[in-house]
């Protein structure tokens, strides 16, 4: 009783528990398919039953040649025939499951991690380097999928294969039987040690490849600067540094792999050489039959490498595990907040078209509790109006961005959006269908202009395109292009200037029609004369528009309504003399 809590104690304990939880968690992506699992698990045993029936059947055959049988020598042979044909059919059937099985929830967990990284909080998953992201949504979800059926099916066919043998040759012989079970003992005894150097190799590898694929990601993304600052010897030099790690860390965990499988090896050789010789010594001593001493060999083989099979399933639960647990780590991250979800449409459906104030009452905003961006901030910013964040550069107006659009929130006070009828719903991800951004740098995606503009409005007709184009001062050279809004966009914007690429974007928030609208350093690229134009473009629309900008320049100053300056903590509206002297200094 002591020793089974004891064994129970262990599995509890540490490595085994993640590992359990985590195929746990594989599983419950296989429990739509667990019909066809089972199907599967079932033809897996099927075939091993018939490759066991056919070695009895080569014992009779071989019994029946020599005259030690009375057995019909065509019958068997057409038995034998006919497992070996139906193993193979089996064998296609079973391969054609396990793609589909594999595919589907390859792409069900591939969706759900999507998802989730979409709707998770903004500041834990900025701890993620694209890289890994992609890395963990490819190879670590595939390995996941892939593992589905290799894992505990195979497990289960294959264990079912060794007892099988193991329960023929008990029926024949039971001292072979002991004999044929003698690496248990030491595989019980180094199986914890071996799995857990496997799983920290795992992660180790799964962590350098992560860091190969960032690196790439990264430089791919930065290629302009690369060339520009004539770097392309160092990250070609970088790159083979990166590799270095990952080959050292892929070469000591081949290393490790191939010192444990020689090891498996030599025991089950060992085992298979013991069965052997016992068998020599009873044929030869006449207690067994040519055939049964056949069926010995062909079982003994079969044991050691039904053995291997089993044991070459801990490296393949180990890696599944491992992805899984780099996978769950997305899960275990809260979504972000959704606050006054009921109010956000009580809004909505008051108060189209009427526009909507922005209010931060006494708010103070830290990303980490050693350094506060803000605090005390009181700002409110009416339909109708411009309304400006200036301050010196790193003192918090992008940040201040971010909060209104709900990807942060507050540390205390309020920040909330207000109707025309008072109403108000504090800011979180549910009131972020009353804003429009447009973010610092490029941000249009690739595909044509009028799929970039789509995306924020499905149902745009071709008209509205053009009108909001024209808002945003695009029109003129999109006109000029040979198809052009069905133009191409290359990735990032590519193939547009940086001014153009900044009218797009202000084009598809400007689509939306949305009450709110937020220009992060927007019209930076732009000269001051079509900067001017925008801006007055958009406020004149013909609905209420509530637009805060965040800006350096003293053209965009002019036109705006209040002015709010963010500078170490501290954010004040500045009266229209400082303005002025803003104006100036800047
Ligand atoms: N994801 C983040 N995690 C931690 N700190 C951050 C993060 N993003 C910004 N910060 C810090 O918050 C402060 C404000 O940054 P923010 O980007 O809001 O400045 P900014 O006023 O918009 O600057 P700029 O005018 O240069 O765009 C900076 O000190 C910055 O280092």
């Amino acid at each position: 009783m002591e020793f089974i809590k004891k064994v129970i104690r262990k599995i509890k304990d540490g490595m085994l528990q993640e590992m359990y939880e985590e195929t746990k968690w594989m599983y419950t992506y296989a429990k739509k398919y667990k019909f066809q699992i089972v199907f599967y698990i079932f033809l897996g045993v099927l075939t091993t039953v018939m490759g066991l029936a056919s070695s009895v059947g080569s014992k009779y055959l071989i019994d029946a040649v020599t005259g030690q049988d009375s057995g019909n020598i065509a019958l068997i042979a057409l038995f034998i025939v006919a497992m070996g044909l139906f193993s193979i059919g089996i064998n296609a059937i079973t391969t054609m499951i396990s793609a589909r099985i594999n595919i589907k929830v390859n792409n069900e967990i591939q969706a759900e991690v999507f998802d989730k990284i979409l709707v998770a909080d903004w500041i834990s998953m900025k701890e993620f380097h694209s890289g890994d992201l992609l890395n963990r949504l490819n190879g670590d979800v595939n390995t996941v999928a892939s593992s589905i059926l290799s894992w505990i099916p195979s497990l289960i066919t294959r264990s079912a294969q060794f007892f099988g043998i193991l329960a023929i040759i008990l029926y024949y012989d039971p001292t072979m039987a002991v004999i044929a079970l003698g690496s248990a003992p030491v595989m019980l005894i180094v199986s914890k040690t071996l799995m857990k150097k496997m799983r920290d190799y795992n992660k180790r590898m799964r962590q350098v490849s992560s860091d190969v694929m960032s690196f790439n990601e990264e430089s791919f993304q930065n290629i302009q600067s690369i060339k520009a600052f004539d770097l392309v010897g160092l990250f070609s030099k970088r790159l083979r540094d990166v590799q270095q790690n990952y080959k050292d860390v892929f070469l000591d965990y081949n290393k490790f792999s191939v010192y444990t499988s020689s090891f498996m090896s030599v025991v089950g050789m060992f085992v298979a050489y013991a069965c052997f010789g016992w068998g020599v010594y009873r044929l030869w001593t006449g207690h067994i039959t040519f055939g049964t001493m056949t069926l010995f060999v062909q079982l003994s083989g079969q044991l050691s490498s039904s053995f291997k099979s089993i044991v070459s399933l801990v490296p393949s639960a180990i890696s599944a595990t491992t992805s899984a647990g780099r996978i769950m780590e997305f899960f275990k991250i809260k979504d972000e907040s959704e606050l006054e979800d009921d109010k956000a449409k009580l809004i909505q459906n008051n108060t189209q078209g009427k526009g909507l104030s922005v209010v931060l009452d006494d708010v103070e905003f830290s990303y980490n509790e050693n350094k506060t961006v803000f605090q005390h901030a009181d700002i409110v910013a009416n339909p109708g109006e411009i309304v400006a964040l200036v301050g010196p550069s790193g003192e918090g107006k992008t940040t201040m961005i971010r909060l209104l659009l709900g990807l942060i929130n507050t540390k205390s006070g309020n920040a909330s959006i207000r109707d025309i009828n008072g109403v108000s719903c504090k800011i979180s991800s549910a009131t972020r269908r009353f804003f429009a951004y447009v973010p610092q740098g490029n941000t249009i995606f690739s595909g044509t202009i009028a799929e970039n503009m789509r995306m924020v409005k499905q149902d745009a007709t071709d008209a509205e395109i053009v009108e909001a184009l024209k808002a945003a001062c695009a029109y003129d050279f999109v006109n000029r292009l040979p198809d052009g809004i069905n133009s191409k966009v290359g990735e990032r914007g590519s193939g547009f200037s940086e001014g153009q690429a900044q009218r797009l974007s202000i084009a598809r928030a400007l689509i939306r029609k949305s009450p709110i609208l937020l220009l992060d350093e927007a019209t930076s690229a732009l000269d001051v004369f079509t900067e001017r134009q925008v801006l007055r473009n958009i406020m004149n629309m013909g609905y209420a528009r509530t637009c805060i900008v965040t800006t350096h320049r003293p053209s965009v100053l002019t036109m705006c309504d209040k002015v709010y300056k963010i500078d170490s903590g501290v954010v004040c509206d500045i009266d229209e003399k400082e303005v002025n002297m803003l104006i100036r200094d800047f």
